[in-house]
């Protein structure tokens, strides 16, 4: 238990030096500040007895809907489910969503943000970390700000005036959702399949902020990267579904993939998704007669 709890501490601490990187602050940030000096890491133990309640009217709870208090949790389980997160789904995102899984959604033809709880895979090669309230209260801000900045950008390459999407609404109930990602490095024992960390994919928003430990892994699609990437010293920008939806196809989403190297290796990634009730129409300064709207709010074919 004692070997456990220190491993567990050092990855918190590694954790909290690249939250610190992430926020331009040096690595050590935090332990400059004093957050480890008498610091305890709390372990608790538990256990949940799987009963399920009498009343058909509750939802069977094993515990109530919270977020943690401090910095950082790591949360490690026994592969049995149960774990939900709750997620601010606008109705874009979940057209989106739908339309990735190839399937069809009754809450499509509602038209409003939802507040969800989404069943969390648990897979017990990873911990789930949890964002404590004061380090949300620490980096929703600066994320806001970094994010805006960009976006910002992103309207005056598009002939746009800069606050364009603040005025539409993009930034009213926006969060910045932070992952901080842990890739153990381990190698598939399979020789056909190539050592994944995470597959191919594009992110659902706007934009994402990625920065890393600088151990190589990440590949971009576009680019046709032969060997794993090192970006160092920068945050890597990608471009998110919802921004290409925007620019009709103009700005792409960045396909990307993160490759195991055999090395362990840490990253942080910031999801900028607009509020939720914002509507994302292709941009008229992105359409032309050549280049007609190629995505609509077609809500017939959800059927
Ligand atoms: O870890 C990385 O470099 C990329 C993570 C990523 O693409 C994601 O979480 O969506
Ligand atoms: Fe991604």
């Amino acid at each position: 238990m004692e070997r456990y709890y220190k491993s567990v501490v050092d990855v918190g601490k590694k954790l909290l030096g690249l939250v610190a990187l992430a926020l331009d602050l040096e690595e050590n940030f935090f332990e400059r500040l004093g957050a480890f000096n008498d610091q305890a890491a709390v372990v608790r133990l538990l256990r949940y007895s799987g009963e399920l309640n009498s009343s058909k009217e509750e939802e069977p709870c094993g515990a109530s809907a919270h977020s943690d208090f401090g910095m950082l949790t790591l949360l490690a389980t026994d592969g049995v489910p149960g774990l939900q997160v709750l997620a601010f789904i606008s109705h874009n995102l979940l057209i989106k969503k739908y339309e990735f899984l190839h399937c069809s959604n009754k809450w499509l033809h509602t038209k409003k943000a939802l507040k969800t709880y989404e069943d969390f895979c648990v897979n017990n090669q990873c911990f789930v970390v949890n964002i404590g309230d004061l380090m949300e209260r620490w980096t929703n801000g600066l994320f806001r700000d970094v994010g805006k900045k960009l976006l910002g950008l992103v309207a005056l390459a598009l002939d746009l005036e800069e606050n364009f999407f603040e005025r539409l609404g993009a930034f009213n109930d926006q969060a910045a959702v932070v992952r901080l990602l842990r890739y153990s490095g381990e190698l598939n024992s399979s020789k056909e399949e190539e050592p994944c960390g995470a597959s191919a994919h594009s992110d659902f928003g706007m934009l994402t902020l990625l920065a890393t430990d600088g151990v190589p892994g990440l590949q971009v699609c576009r680019d046709k990267d032969k060997e794993p990437n090192v970006w160092e010293d920068c945050f890597v920008v990608n471009i998110g579904d919802l921004m290409e939806r925007w620019t009709n196809g103009l700005f792409r989403s960045t396909m990307h993939r993160v490759l195991s190297v055999g090395e362990e290796r840490y990253s942080v990634a910031v999801f900028l998704d607009p509020d939720p009730n914002c509507v994302v129409e292709c941009l008229e300064s992105c359409c032309s007669q050549t280049y007609p709207p190629r995505y609509y709010l077609n809500f017939d074919c959800w059927g």
